[in-house]
């Protein structure tokens, strides 16, 4: 087991903090890299796997303490898992709204029964800049992609989200209940069982 009071997080996204934050409570203090650094690292990876283990070194390595990374998107059946690893990037850097009308554009005409997706998340946890053993855990959620935004909690696609076991957009869903079944739910739910925390 291995014991962390303080973790900084390697995510410049003040939505992923809040989450990941309310999941682990009063037991980890989540620092974000934004108190050390502006600078975002480029995404290079392939994989939800290999931009998590860089983004996670990337902070251990500019703040020096353990870091906790988050890389994660939006994989869309019919486009053949597309936005995925570049959900974040999928309008060309212009922002959540944009990422979700070019979305919405993209599955015109397509029908409920083929509008199926899933969100990932990989969490990825370093001990040092060079650990040569991170932590990786994943969490899935699968939903369908609605015609329409709806809702206004969260961020990024959560409007466009459909949640088959609460019948509502995961904008809709108060952030608590987000919290109880999202793809970060049950990533973090497996890292705390890893890390031995109640
Ligand atoms: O890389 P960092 O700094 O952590 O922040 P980011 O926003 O760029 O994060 P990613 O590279 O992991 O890209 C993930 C994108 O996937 C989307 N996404 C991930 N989790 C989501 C969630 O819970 N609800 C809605 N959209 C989500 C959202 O558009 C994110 O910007
Ligand atoms: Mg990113």
């Amino acid at each position: 087991m291995m014991n962390f009071t303080q973790l900084v997080l390697a995510s410049h996204n003040a939505g992923k903090l809040k989450e990941l934050q309310a999941m682990l409570g009063d037991s980890v203090q989540l620092r974000s890299i934004g108190e050390f650094s502006t600078v975002e690292p480029e995404e290079t990876g392939l994989s939800f796997v290999e931009n998590a283990i860089l983004k996670a070194r990337n902070a251990a390595r500019i703040s020096g303490l353990p870091a906790l990374a988050d890389d994660s998107g939006l994989a869309v059946d019919f486009l053949g898992g597309a936005p995925g690893i570049y959900s974040a990037r999928y309008a060309d850097g212009q922002g959540d709204e944009a990422n979700n009308a070019k979305l919405l554009d993209a599955l015109k005409d397509v029908p409920e029964t083929e509008r199926g997706a899933q969100f990932v998340c990989v969490l990825a946890l370093v001990r040092h800049a060079d650990d040569p053993l991170p932590i990786l855990c994943e969490g899935l959620w699968q939903g369908r992609i609605l015609t329409q935004a709806s809702g206004e909690h969260g961020f990024g696609y959560d409007p466009l989200f459909w949640v088959p076991e609460r019948d509502c957009s995961s904008a809709e869903l108060s952030p608590g209940d987000k919290n109880l079944i999202s793809h970060r739910a049950r990533a973090m739910e497996l890292l705390r069982l890893r890390l031995g925390l109640k």
